[in-house]
């Protein structure tokens, strides 16, 4: 699950806002709108002064959302806005539950947790994290396609036991020059596509339409991609289109020595199919930073010493946490003024 990390060095959250403290501070709230937050325990400390103090936050963290309607019905009347997280749903029905809802800011690139059909039947606006994250996350991919190909993790576990004869390992094979099939050529797609070419990696894509001014050869199935490249990285959104498109077939079509990267979302692979096939050695290994029923990760990758796993943690870089919670002020802060959102979605 898509979550922001609680940053230490940030002030601590700010629990149970929406049990106001004194008459005055409710007086002073009664001008502010009223934004929901959908997170975890302590998402409220993405919003900073000065942003934290232009809306009466409400935290339900402690109750589900239902429980929560249910006990503070006046206050959840008046949600003007959510402020949500990556993998905390909000369902038709949840939505339900804020009747005055004109706008969900998600701190996530992906927006599959929102029903975005409902928000535009609803007229309901919808802002994202934009951009912001796909540096990292291309880097993350990166990062996890040579751990793979290079077995760094499962060298460094393999000296930790104080196994230090090299020569114990399989050979581990070459990144340089490598053909990597993107699946998926957005922002974080072709901040992989170009890191890829430093390492003179021949790429070639698929996405749901071929780009114009894209250099890299398209296949217009993943089929077809997996069948001419020994690496797939997925970095494509998860909709009813993609959910389980790497299945078995398109695995074995990869191949023996084939490596699966994913940095979108976990459901774009159907997961059984993968842990088999790695079992069996139909595919050679796999980098996962995300995973089929987030936060849960499947205990069969922890013995598979040609898996690289990652906490869905290709956004959480310092610099990206502090760049996420301006833009979160900045989205609120542009919808309550009248003015367009800063990364809108919908
Ligand atoms: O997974 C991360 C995101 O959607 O931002």
């Amino acid at each position: 699950m898509h979550s922001l990390p609680h940053q230490t060095s940030q002030p601590p959250p700010m629990e149970d806002q929406n049990q106001c403290t004194t008459e005055d501070q409710q007086m002073q709230n009664l001008n502010l709108p009223e934004v929901l937050l959908h997170g975890p325990p302590g998402f409220s400390s993405v919003l900073q002064p000065p942003y934290s103090q232009k809306f009466h936050l409400l935290n339900h963290s402690s109750l589900p959302l239902h429980q929560f309607a249910a006990t503070h019905p006046h206050h959840c009347a008046a949600v003007a806005a959510v402020l949500c997280d990556g993998g905390y749903p909000l369902t038709a029905d949840m939505l339900s539950l804020l009747p005055s809802l004109r706008l969900v800011v998600t701190a996530s690139a992906g927006t599959d947790h929102v029903d975005l059909d409902e928000c535009r039947r609803r007229g309901i606006q919808v802002a994202g994290a934009g951009n912001l994250f796909s540096e990292d996350v291309a880097d993350l991919a990166v990062a996890l396609l040579i751990d793979v190909v290079m077995k760094i993790s499962a060298a460094d576990r393999s000296l930790r036991k104080r196994h230090v004869d090299s020569r114990a390992f399989t050979l581990a094979s070459k990144v340089t020059g490598k053909r990597v099939g993107i699946v998926g050529l957005g922002r974080i797609g072709l901040e992989v596509a170009h890191r890829l070419e430093a390492l003179e990696c021949m790429v070639s894509y698929n996405s749901r339409k071929q780009k114009p001014f894209v250099p890299y050869p398209f296949y217009s199935t993943v089929l077809e991609l997996a069948t001419n490249t020994n690496v797939l990285v997925l970095c494509c959104s998860l909709n009813d289109q993609t959910r389980h498109m790497i299945n078995r077939e398109v695995m074995l079509a990869l191949g023996k020595g084939g490596v699966i990267v994913n940095v979108g979302r976990g459901a774009l692979i159907d997961q059984k199919q993968l842990i088999n096939c790695l079992m069996e050695g139909e595919i050679g290994g796999a980098g996962l930073d995300v995973f089929e029923n987030e936060p849960l990760v499947d205990e069969h990758f922890f013995s598979l010493d040609n898996v690289v796993l990652s906490p869905h943690a290709g956004f959480s870089t310092l610099d990206s946490y502090l760049a996420i919670c301006q833009l979160l002020g900045r989205n609120l802060e542009a919808f309550f003024s009248n003015n367009t959102l800063i990364t809108p979605v919908i």
